[in-house]
């Protein structure tokens, strides 16, 4: 008896594994599968943004990949394969997809998020069935599902990345390491299969192949699906040669094994076809946005960080709520990869996901709290009045909190103190998750004192500090800001980071090499930042840079899309595109030199003054700098 009888099932098949993936080969023949390799032409280009989970995006891929080898061979190969399969592995971490590395900085880029954090490997898989109907129609029945493994990350250190990533190896796989080889050294942990995190589920495959050619008849309840049998994808050749796609053909010869494994996938494929899915998703996110509002003001993630997780009844208990309505939270949390819920000893518990832990328990040193309580307090009852907003072309900040706001800032900080610490708490949030990615950006080796002007707490500064231990910084900000700070004082104290109160509009700015203006351009008017810009410009010593922190708008202005929908509850200010930025500072003097898209909330450009730059040579940044940070 062979190991699997499904296997065995395939011989005399042809069969073809649409993967130039040498591991995928392997694993396979390992298995005693015979089969002929052709890869895929597909290039993995599909919109992530399309997908609502990482592991739709895979399944998607592989269905493509194997999809176009069964079209392509009856033409390019003069025969038709009976079964073609098709794989796509992605790594996804911190809500991001990734796939192979473009080169050793990306590689280095996906190892360094990867490092320290347990993170998710989704192999999706695609089983097309082909069968030529007569000489010219040839139709196919996909089966497919995807497999998911868990993989901790040691901590690396910068030596280590680099020499695994000079190694070569992390070049030709998803998230940039091979599990199976040197990239073994980095992993803690794996939860799951294995084989899975190599480029291919064998088990849940064999599994899948049995219930195509040995399950039992069709229950009568997947005869109830029996409409989606239509969306079986036909393939008309024509006369020329070309390749016509004909959906909606009924296939009455099935199997009702193959029924009962095509209906279900079938079903769900009418479901793309014909079901508006973006739209839905958008209809959705006031109840996915206030789902997290809810959950982190009721602090759920901070009852939730325990080892171990807790049950529903302790949940309840913990945030004072009722049993039925912390179910409903909960389970809700779950479905959006905020929470999972797991059994533990014939009990259902419930725990925080890797990135819970990380971004959304309060005094976690990179915690969003802060932001989303402001989102929740502040943005939301502004965006109740959207509508209005829209019909005046303003802000709607009377009829939300039944005061007219005079400016962005000054109204919050002469409220009452539980006000403006909330507000605060949202700018310190920000700038600790962004701080470490801006202070990296650039070279900033030949500036020996920063001012961070609208610093807020000095969350941005620490981190400028901590990446550059010749630097000083000062924060600029309105005294009401300077006074409340002690309620933000950081774990280790830096006697690099001073605090000088005063009002950028009005006041003298404190002297520095390098000034720093991180999220506080969109919020203002041109004619404003003329004001500020023009007391920076005359500010100006030779050898000074200015780093700009925003989210920068493409130059079509569609994207991204945080940016615009942030403008809708705008006051005067104005989201802006890199060259919108470079026109407004080139007005001043200020010539963009290096721009950085981080890939995290906020971008950074470096300005400097074209006539200073010889000299700010000078003062010791590293030419390579200058060149490794080449415009984008
Ligand atoms: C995480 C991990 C991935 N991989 C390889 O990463 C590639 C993923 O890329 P893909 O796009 O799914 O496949 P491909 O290599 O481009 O081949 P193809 O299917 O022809 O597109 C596959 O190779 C996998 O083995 C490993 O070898 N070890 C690991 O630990």
């Amino acid at each position: 008896m062979p190991l699997n009888p499904v296997i065995s099932k395939l011989s005399g098949k042809l069969v073809v594994l649409a993967s130039a993936s040498p591991r995928r080969l392997e694993i396979l023949s390992n298995a005693g599968l015979r089969f002929e390799v052709v890869p895929s032409w597909f290039k993995e280009t599909l919109d992530k943004s399309l997908f609502k989970h990482p592991c739709e995006y895979a399944v998607e891929t592989a269905k493509q990949k194997a999809l176009e080898v069964a079209q392509r061979m009856p033409f390019k190969h003069l025969k038709t394969p009976d079964i073609v399969i098709g794989a796509d592995t992605v790594v996804t971490v911190d809500g991001l997809i990734l796939e192979k590395p473009t080169d050793k900085q990306d590689a280095y880029r996906m190892l360094s998020r990867l490092s320290g954090k347990e993170h998710s490997v989704f192999t999706g898989v695609a089983i097309v069935i082909c069968r030529d109907k007569n000489s010219s129609v040839t139709d196919y029945k996909v089966v497919d599902f995807y497999e998911e493994t868990k993989v901790k990350f040691a901590e690396l250190s910068e030596e280590m990345l680099w020499e695994y990533i000079n190694s070569g190896e992390p070049m030709d796989k998803a998230g940039g390491y091979g599990i199976q080889a040197l990239g073994g050294m980095l992993v803690e942990y794996v939860r799951g299969d294995f084989l899975n995190v190599v480029g291919f589920p064998l088990n849940h495959f064999c599994k899948q192949l049995g219930s195509i050619f040995n399950s039992p008849p069709a229950s009568p309840a997947h005869k109830i699906k029996r409409d989606c049998d239509e969306a079986w994808t036909l393939v008309n050749k024509t006369t020329n040669g070309d390749v016509e796609l004909l959906e909606n053909v009924k296939d009455d010869s099935l199997t009702s094994v193959q029924e009962q494994n095509v209906m279900g996938l079938e079903f769900a494929k009418c479901n793309r076809q014909d079901v508006p899915h973006s739209i839905i998703s958008l209809l959705d996110g006031f109840k996915v946005s206030k789902t997290l509002f809810t959950a982190s003001k009721l602090k759920v993630f901070d009852v939730l960080n325990t080892p171990g997780g807790l049950t529903l009844e302790e949940v309840a208990g913990q945030i004072n709520a009722s049993l039925l309505g912390t179910e409903r939270l909960l389970e809700a949390a779950v479905s959006l990869g905020l929470l999972e819920r797991v059994r533990q000893e014939e009990i259902s518990v419930y725990r925080n996901t890797e990135q819970a832990s990380r971004f959304l328990v309060t005094d976690s040193p990179v915690s969003l709290h802060g932001y989303i309580l402001h989102c929740n307090d502040m943005v939301w009852p502004l965006f109740s009045h959207l509508e209005s907003a829209v019909r005046e072309g303003t802000s709607q900040h009377e009829r939300a909190f039944g005061k007219k706001k005079e400016d962005v800032f000054q109204d919050v900080y002469y409220s009452k103190d539980e006000v403006k610490i909330r507000f605060m708490d949202a700018m310190h949030s920000i700038a600790r998750v962004t701080g470490k990615d801006l202070a990296t950006a650039f070279d900033l080796s030949c500036y020996k004192t920063a001012c961070d002007i609208g610093g807020c707490t000095g969350a941005m500064a620490y981190e400028f500090t901590k990446a550059h231990p010749e630097l000083s910084v000062t924060i600029f900000d309105l005294p009401q800001v300077i006074e409340m700070r002690r309620h933000f004082q950081p774990k280790e104290n830096d006697e690099r980071v001073s605090f000088v109160a005063g009002d950028f509009f009005k006041d003298d700015l404190p002297k520095a090499d390098l000034y720093i203006l991180a999220r506080v351009l969109h919020d203002w008017s041109d004619e404003k930042l003329h004001v500020l810009l023009s007391k920076l410009s005359k500010m100006w010593t030779p050898g000074c840079g200015l780093l700009v922190s925003e989210i920068l708008l493409d130059e079509e202005r569609r994207r991204p899309s945080r940016a615009l929908l942030q403008a809708l509850s705008m006051t005067e200010g104005k989201q802006r595109s890199t060259a919108e930025y470079s026109a407004l500072l080139d007005k001043h003097g200020f010539t963009l030199k290096h721009v950085k898209h981080t890939d995290n909330l906020l971008d950074a450009m470096l300005f400097v003054k074209e006539e200073q730059n010889d000299k700010r040579t000078l003062l010791g940044c590293s030419s390579a700098s200058i060149e490794t940070a080449e415009l984008e």
